[in-house]
């Protein structure tokens, strides 16, 4: 027993004399190693300096900061929400280059024949054709046409600033400088107002609902959509988006549900959620007069349980001349219109149409359509809309 114990004495004995041979001997050398320099500490810009987590900001002490690992990537911001769109005010200045574009062809033309040497029954009757090719309508070109041979007949002579002035004096009448244009969307107290966009579809009825949306938020007002058009499902994924986009909330139910109930909910969640402007997007089938009536007029009537309708917006697109002009008709027919919006403007020389449907419906154009951008809706503006008729 003892001889084993011996032996292993003698072999722990031998074992840790030869660990501390082996470490004597591999052990690293510290006296050789060529100094290592200190990591620069990181040049940090001063607006940048502030102090962080970590790191000591003093300097009566040496401590060495280690250099970060990895410089931090810039962060970039998160995207807004939604979309902030501009304010209206000045749309129709911004956009006039468009308008002269599709509409200068008629000012040019008309100045062209009035600065003739001769004023003739031809020169006139062309003045006249001229006018009603743009959609003027008869009854306000026959009055135009009176109202200029009596006034070319004093002037005498005719240069060139003084036909366009005698010009766009008779256009700023007929097409009403001073008509009320205001759109009514400011909200009455606790309640919100109520906009009823009527139309035709196709006309640009949901687009209009959209890109006024976008422009009252650009005002700074809080906006709550109704999709009321339940005969086309697209229609309402249409407002949704536009809804999306600049945070309108939009009310919706599934295709073929009754619109009326559709526009009630829609303000009665605009009087909840304190919004200021509710605007509702019909459905403009035109099957029946006594149909359209029956719709349009329940809408309203169930709206105004919960609000004031102060404005009932007939979309018109202007590139349907007549024919349009005969819907306005029957629109306005089953209800109480209280403003024009003429869309399509860009795509026809026909501007005339604003003041032959002025006329016809005795209410003014209030808006104007002049692309299919979100922020292509202007408020109409007599004077910009006859200047960019002139052209400069
Ligand atoms: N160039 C031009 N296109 C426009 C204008 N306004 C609307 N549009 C286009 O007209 C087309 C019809 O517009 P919508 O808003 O879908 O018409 P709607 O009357 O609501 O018709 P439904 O959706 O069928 O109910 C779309 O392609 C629009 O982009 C405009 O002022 N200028």
């Amino acid at each position: 027993m003892d001889g084993y114990l011996g032996i292993i004495l003698i072999v722990i004995v031998v074992a840790l004399l030869a660990a501390g041979g082996m470490f004597l001997l591999f052990r690293p050398s510290q006296r050789h190693a060529p100094p290592v320099a200190p990591p620069e500490a990181p040049t940090i810009p001063e607006e940048s300096q502030a102090p962080a987590t970590g790191v000591i900001e003093d300097d009566t002490l040496t401590t060495t900061v280690p250099p970060p690992a990895k410089p931090a990537e810039p962060v970039a911001p998160p995207p807004p929400a939604f979309e902030i769109p501009p304010p209206s005010a000045g749309r129709m200045v911004r956009l006039r280059a468009r308008l002269a574009r599709s509409q200068s062809t008629l000012g040019k033309g008309l100045l062209e024949l009035l600065s003739r040497d001769r004023l003739d029954d031809d020169v006139w009757d062309e003045i006249e054709d001229m006018l009603i090719t743009a959609d003027v309508g008869v009854s306000p070109t026959r009055t135009m046409v009176e109202e200029l041979r009596t006034k070319v007949k004093v002037l005498g002579s005719r240069s060139h600033d003084e036909v366009r002035g005698l010009l766009r004096e008779q256009l700023l009448a007929l097409i009403g400088a001073d008509m009320d244009r205001t759109l009514h969307t400011a909200p009455h107290g606790e309640r919100p107002a109520v906009v009823l966009v009527v139309g035709v579809n196709g006309t640009g009825k949901t687009t209009t609902t959209g890109k006024l949306a976008r422009a009252l938020i650009g005002d700074g007002r809080k906006v709550l959509l109704g999709a009321a058009d339940t005969f086309r499902a697209a229609a309402a994924d249409q407002l949704q988006t536009w809804g999306e986009r600049v945070g309108a909330e939009v009310v919706r139910k599934d295709e073929g549900a009754d619109p009326a109930s559709v526009a009630f909910d829609a303000v009665s969640k605009g009087i909840d959620d304190k919004v200021d402007t509710v605007i509702v997007d019909t459905a403009g089938r035109l099957h029946t007069k006594t149909g359209l009536m029956d719709e349009l007029g329940k809408v309203k009537r169930v709206i105004e349980k919960k609000a004031t309708v102060d404005e009932v917006l007939l979309v018109l697109d202007a590139t349907t001349g007549q024919n349009g002009m005969r819907q306005a008709q029957v629109f306005a027919e089953a209800v109480n219109i209280t403003g024009i919006v003429l869309t399509k403007l860009d795509g026809t020389a026909k501007g005339g149409i604003v003041i032959s449907v002025q006329r016809e419906l005795g209410v003014p154009v209030k808006l104007v359509g002049l692309g299919e951008g979100p922020d292509d809706l202007a408020p109409f503006d007599p004077e910009v809309f006859t200047d960019a008729l002139l052209g400069d």
